[in-house]
């Protein structure tokens, strides 16, 4: 029996199928979405259906979606989308976050009523941002959903829209300690209720796909965010913290305990399982080495090339990557910064090594931020597109400070996604073991000396 495992990201959708019972890979595929931090959901679907093509979904008997969290579906009475989606990395809605904050009575409630402290990439600061800017599509809107909610939904033919409460965690209007939303706190930013899809159970079936031209698959998994699908998709434990660097830079770790962190650092999502998912997120990561490259007019080989031929350090040029403003910390206006020039280190080796670094410590400090709410690290496993890189994969361990353990690379939220389809036709309590994750490398470094030192000196005159 196969699976299928979408992985509806930022930058692109993917699809993996695989045996249900061991997980081997059996085929895949990968459609690229548009650039920008709004985009109309069809340009999703038609993705989505893109790779479905050429008989993918032969002999599939289950399929669940991951996708980016966060992202505003805003829909009216008859389910039509009524604007663009604002995306988890769309900054727009910071100044509500900040009010947000403030009228609940500062950060520590809203950790203690969700167990996160809202920023401009949390759902609910895009509904306040809604009713504030644009009082026409606010008044169309009835109900709202989430990337992967919208794309289930779409699957299923358009009926009885659910989530599972790893994505509506990221919302800010979900407890992620009780597993209930708050729709007081959707009303408090919104000004009154919308529909809300139904959380599902982790393996619930949520009903046969109804798409004209697609096979009747009978299974439709719950989903999940693109975070705690790659968790499901690593078979991530307690122990092992998760470093992904796609669009966005994030760590994680599954946890059997909520977090509740009231300096905002740390998001304190739910996972896939019935566990939760503690997260640091960045709005720079992969992406700070294209613009890298695409700076030094090289391609990301060349560019992983001459970082590694620089010296730990880069010669003294410290990147702080905020290229898109930042998540975290919490900047959303901040620009990047190159410090410490001189006419000796402005060279194309240097400056490539100083990109990887000042990305590599964006990430440092999230895993900081997690250990620091008391989450264990036995091990951090690297993933996401930029793992892909060898200069990542070697300088990683320096920032980091650790072992770092990369596994094959591959496409873990679309596996999840597929385990998750997986576990749906098993109906057993846990997860269907598969072989997991195919073979790891480990790398292991000396911390390069003074790197996150000079780092965080130069953040400070921003913070
Ligand atoms: N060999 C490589 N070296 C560096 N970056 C890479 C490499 N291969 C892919 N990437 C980067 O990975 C990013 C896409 O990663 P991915 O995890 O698929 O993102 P997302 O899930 O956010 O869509 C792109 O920005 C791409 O440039
Ligand atoms: O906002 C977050 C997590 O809170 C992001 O991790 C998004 O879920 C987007 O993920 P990628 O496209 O970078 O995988």
């Amino acid at each position: 029996m196969l699976v299928a495992g979408v992985d509806s990201s930022t930058q692109g959708t993917k699809i993996v199928v695989r045996r249900a019972d061991t997980g081997a890979l059996v085929r895949r595929a990968q459609a690229p979405h548009p650039d920008g931090t709004e985009i109309d959901p069809e340009v999703w679907w038609q993705a989505l259906l893109d790779v479905c093509g050429d008989g993918i979904l032969e002999d599939v008997a289950a399929v669940g979606v991951g996708a980016q969290q966060h992202g505003m579906v805003a829909l009216d009475g008859g389910g039509e989308v009524v604007r663009q989606a604002l995306l988890w990395n769309d900054t727009r809605s910071a100044d509500a976050a900040r009010d947000l904050v403030a009228e609940l009575g500062g950060p520590g409630e809203w950790a203690r009523a969700v167990g996160s402290v809202p920023v401009a990439s949390l759902t609910v600061t895009k509904l306040r941002w809604l009713a504030e800017h644009e009082p026409a599509n606010a008044a169309r809107t009835e109900q709202v959903m989430l990337p992967h909610d919208w794309l289930t939904w779409r699957l299923r033919g358009g009926t009885d829209p659910v989530t599972d409460r790893g994505d509506a965690s990221g919302t800010g209007y979900f407890d992620t300690a009780a597993g209930t939303y708050r729709p007081e706190l959707l009303r408090m930013a919104f000004g009154r209720e919308l529909g809300l899809p139904r959380v599902a159970g982790p393996a619930e079936n949520a009903g046969p796909v109804q798409v004209p031209g697609l096979p009747g698959i009978g299974a439709v998994a719950p989903g999940t965010g693109d975070n705690m699908a790659a968790a499901l998709g690593l078979e991530a434990r307690p122990g092992d913290v998760v470093v992904s660097l796609g669009t966005s830079g994030t760590a994680f770790a599954v946890s059997e305990k909520p977090v509740a962190d009231a300096s905002g650092l740390v998001t304190g999502f739910a996972d896939a399982t019935g566990r939760f998912l503690p997260l640091v997120a960045t709005l720079n990561a992969a992406r700070v080495l294209d613009a890298g490259a695409r700076m030094l007019g090289v391609d990301l080989e060349e560019f992983g090339r001459l970082a590694l031929s620089a010296p730990p350090g880069a010669e003294g040029l410290t990147l702080l990557p905020y290229l898109d403003g930042e998540r975290t910390p919490n900047l959303p206006d901040a620009t990047g910064r190159l410090d410490g020039m001189t006419r000796s280190n402005l060279h194309p080796a240097a400056i490539a090594r100083a990109f990887v670094e000042g990305m590599l410590c964006g990430l440092a400090d999230a895993v900081d931020a997690l250990t620091a709410q008391g989450v264990p690290v036995h091990r951090v496993l690297l993933i996401g597109g930029a793992a892909r890189s060898a200069a990542v994969r070697s300088i990683a361990p320096q920032v980091l400070g650790r072992p770092v353990v990369v596994p094959e690379p591959g496409e873990y939220v679309a596996d999840g996604a597929a385990r998750q389809a997986a576990w749906v036709l098993a109906g057993t309590a846990e997860p269907p073991e598969w072989s997991g994750p195919g073979d790891a490398e480990v790398y292991e470094a000396d911390p390069a000396p003074g790197v996150r030192e000079r780092y965080s000196r130069v953040r400070s005159a921003l913070v």
